[in-house]
């Protein structure tokens, strides 16, 4: 009797472990599933209306931690993050706030969680800055982690959600030719595809660089709506009126391009800029100045790598009255409204997946000769291994005609360098 139920217990923990398993690993990206289904099922906890959205195909819009823990001050902080959730569940899309509490990767915390990170902001217990290289120590730690949109960007790939929000993403930053200062939000969506919501680039950094810098690394930039200016977070457009490299009309279009990105196997992110709302839109000129200052300010404390970003931000709400911080907030709020929209209407392109190319049309091969033109070229060293050299004695008669002798005096295959 004793063993019987000895048995059960063991054979219903077995079956309990294994429903865990088995719930985890279907909410993780099909491509990393064995992987994280055998290192990661008991670091991954997925909240509980993220597993129903997944169960139920619901659109999910993936939401970064930095904001919280290095972006605001609290309550600020707290209040816009809450703030944020209701609206993308308001537009119909179900909001996933990621980050790594004692050592576990949470893809939706709750707002007891969201809490304890927002009014720590300032205090001993502080969340670590999280970009993709600071996870695995932070997992390791049993730490703390606010994730940035790097190391939102990575969590969210491998849990599946497409789509997520910020208020403006890291890029080079202004003396970057001294400092090599290059957020690594770039380089992550240079090589993972989940779409980025975005305010454009934050007006403290090196704008026309970062843009060129995601040229490099074929990550398509897009504006939404009918603006020809790329948008540079507090302000509408930057001071010297860069143009955007590309636009969208709206959130349809920009569902498609995730679409056709996905269809196409291309594995870089998207960046999708929304311009501040008109009504909070900061004249570019009067923010630079103020940018100025703390940069200089910045210079001369000596202050470096990670702690750059949350620095400048601070000081320059300081330097506004407020101002930018009001900014701030009602950008990202416009941008999770926008991004919710995106999730929803990419999860209707995703279902109608008939082979629709959205706006690329799609010519068929007509078998006639094409005129081709060749633009660069490339070099491509070869290296020629020789096996089993043939020593030969030849006649005079040979040596005069080495041209039609030597292919047969060697073995030579190619390998590539
Ligand atoms: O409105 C905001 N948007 C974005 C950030 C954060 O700033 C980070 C960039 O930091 P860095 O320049 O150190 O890479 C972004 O990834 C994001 O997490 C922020 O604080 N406030």
């Amino acid at each position: 009797m004793q063993f019987c139920k000895k048995k059960k217990a063991i054979v219903l923990k077995m079956t309990c472990t294994i429903m865990k398993i088995g719930v985890h690993n279907r909410l993780i990206h099909p491509q990393y599933r064995t992987i994280t289904h055998r290192l990661f099922n008991n670091k991954f906890i997925f909240g509980n209306e993220v597993i129903s959205a997944k169960q139920n195909n619901k659109p999910i819009v993936a939401l970064e931690s930095t904001i919280i823990t290095h972006g605001m001050p609290y309550p600020d902080n707290f209040e816009t993050a809450i703030k944020v959730e209701e609206i993308v569940r308001q537009r119909g899309a179900v909001p996933a706030t990621i980050g790594i509490i004692d050592g576990n990767i949470h893809v939706g915390l709750n707002e007891n969680q969201i809490n304890n990170l927002a009014i720590e902001v300032n205090g001993p217990k502080r969340a670590i800055k999280c970009s993709q290289r600071d996870i695995c120590s932070i997992i390791a730690a049993g730490a703390n982690g606010g994730t940035t949109v790097g190391g939102t960007v990575t969590i969210a790939h491998l849990a599946g959600i497409p789509v997520m929000a910020t208020g403006g993403i890291g890029g080079v930053h202004r003396d970057a030719q001294d400092t090599f200062d290059i957020s690594s939000d770039l380089i992550v969506l240079g090589r993972t595809p989940v779409a980025v919501v975005c305010a454009g680039i934050k007006a403290i950094l090196d704008i026309p660089k970062t843009l060129e810098f995601l040229e490099t690394l074929g990550v398509p930039v897009m504006t939404v709506g009918d603006a020809e200016a790329f948008p540079a977070f507090y302000s509408s457009t930057t001071v010297d009126n860069i143009k955007s490299p590309a636009k969208v009309s709206g959130v349809i279009d920009a569902a498609k391009c995730i679409n056709i990105q996905r269809n196409l196997g291309i594995n870089s992110g998207l960046i999708f800029a929304v311009p501040i709302p008109q009504s909070h839109s900061i004249d570019p000129s009067i923010i630079d100045k103020f940018i100025q200052i703390a940069l200089d300010e910045l210079k001369n404390r000596g202050i470096q790598g990670k702690n750059v970003t949350p620095y400048l931000l601070k000081r320059v709400t300081e330097l506004t009255e407020g101002k930018s911080l009001t900014s701030n907030k009602v950008l990202i709020e416009n941008n999770a409204r926008v991004a919710a929209d995106i999730a929803v209407e990419l999860s209707k392109v995703s279902m109608n997946n008939s082979g629709d190319s959205g706006n690329v049309k799609l010519r068929e091969n007509s078998g006639k000769k094409l005129n081709v033109a060749v633009i660069g070229g490339a070099v491509e060293d070869t290296v020629i291994h020789i096996e089993d050299p043939v020593v030969k004695r030849t006649t005079a008669a040979e040596r005069q005609n080495v041209a039609a002798a030597s292919p047969s005096y060697y073995r030579v295959s190619l390998v590539r360098p």
